[in-house]
C-alpha cells in the first residue's frame, strides 16, 4: 500500500487562536513497517489518525493507494485499521466471543460459521477458554490481544497502532510486539519503545508538529535521543 501525504497540515481553532498541530508536510509511505517515535505533544497521535481520517487535513490531501481519507471515507476505513493504547477504547460488547464476531459481521454473514470462526481467533490468541468471559474481565495484555484481533478480523490491508504497547509490562509488550511484527499487514506504529521502533523498516521522528526525521531506524533512534539529551 502506498500512503501519501501531499502537502498536509493539521491545525484546530482555540480560544487563543490558530494551533498547529502538523506544519505542512508531503511524504509517501510505502514500506512494510514504518515507525512513528517523539516527545509527548509532538503530533504522532494526529499524524497517525490522518492515515485512516479519523483527523481530516486541514490542508491538503491524504490518500491510501488512491483513495482520499475525506472523499472515500468508508473504503478508506475499511483499508486501515486502527489499534488504540487504551484496548477498552475498541472493546464494545459484553464478551470475547461476542467482540470477535462484531468485527466479521461484514464478511461472514452466516451466525454459526461467524462464532466458529470467532471461538478459531481467540484459540489462536491463546484466549480459547475466554469466550463468553466479559471482557472487563482480562488482564491489560490480553485486552489489547483481543482489540488487535478483532481490528484484524476485519482485515484490514494496513494497520495503524498509536502506542499499543505503553499499558503493557514487558512479558504483554512482547507478545503484542510479536504479533504485530508477524503480520503480513502494512503497519504504521506509534511507540515510546525504541526497541520497537528499531525493528522497523524506516522511522520518522516528529518533534513540534514536524518530521524532523526520516529514514533509517537506528539513526533515527540517535537522532531522538540526541535531541533530547542535547
Ligand atoms: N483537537 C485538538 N484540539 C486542541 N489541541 C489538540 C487537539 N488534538 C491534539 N491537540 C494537541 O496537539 C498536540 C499534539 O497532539 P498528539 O496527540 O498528536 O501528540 P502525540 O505526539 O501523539 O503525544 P503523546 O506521545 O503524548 O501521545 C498536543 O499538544 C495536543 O494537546
Amino acid at each position: 500500500m502506498v500512503l501519501r501525504l501531499d502537502e498536509v497540515s493539521v491545525s484546530v481553532t482555540t480560544p487563543d487562536g490558530e494551533l498547529v498541530l502538523l506544519q505542512p508536510m508531503s511524504l509517501t509511505l510505502a514500506e512494510h513497517r514504518i515507525g512513528l517515535i517523539g516527545g509527548n505533544g509532538s503530533g504522532k497521535s494526529t499524524f497517525a489518525r490522518l492515515l485512516n481520517g479519523l483527523v481530516e487535513p486541514t490542508t491538503g490531501h491524504v490518500t491510501i493507494d488512491g483513495l482520499d481519507t475525506v472523499d472515500d471515507g468508508p473504503a478508506v476505513r475499511r483499508a486501515v485499521g486502527f489499534v488504540f493504547t487504551d484496548p477498552g477504547a475498541q472493546l464494545v460488547m459484553p464478551t470475547c466471543l461476542e467482540d470477535v464476531a462484531l468485527s466479521l459481521r461484514r464478511t461472514v454473514k452466516d451466525r454459526a460459521a461467524r462464532r466458529a470462526e470467532a471461538l478459531a481467533i481467540l484459540e489462536a490468541i491463546g484466549l480459547g477458554d475466554k469466550a463468553d468471559t466479559s471482557v472487563h474481565a482480562l488482564s491489560g495484555g490480553q485486552k489489547q490481544m483481543l482489540a488487535l484481533a478483532g481490528v484484524l478480523a476485519t482485515s484490514p490491508r494496513v494497520l495503524v497502532a498509536d502506542e499499543p504497547t505503553t499499558l503493557l509490562d514487558l512479558r504483554n509488550t512482547a507478545i503484542v510486539a510479536d504479533r504485530l511484527f508477524s503480520l503480513s499487514q502494512q503497519l504504521v506504529l506509534v511507540t515510546h519503545d525504541l526497541d520497537l521502533a528499531r525493528r522497523c523498516d524506516r522511522v520518522l521522528v516528529i518533534d513540534d508538529a514536524q518530521v524532523v526525521f526520516d529514514g533509517d531506524p537506528d539513526a533515527a533512534v540517535e537522532h531522538y535521543r540526541a535531541s533530547v539529551l542535547s
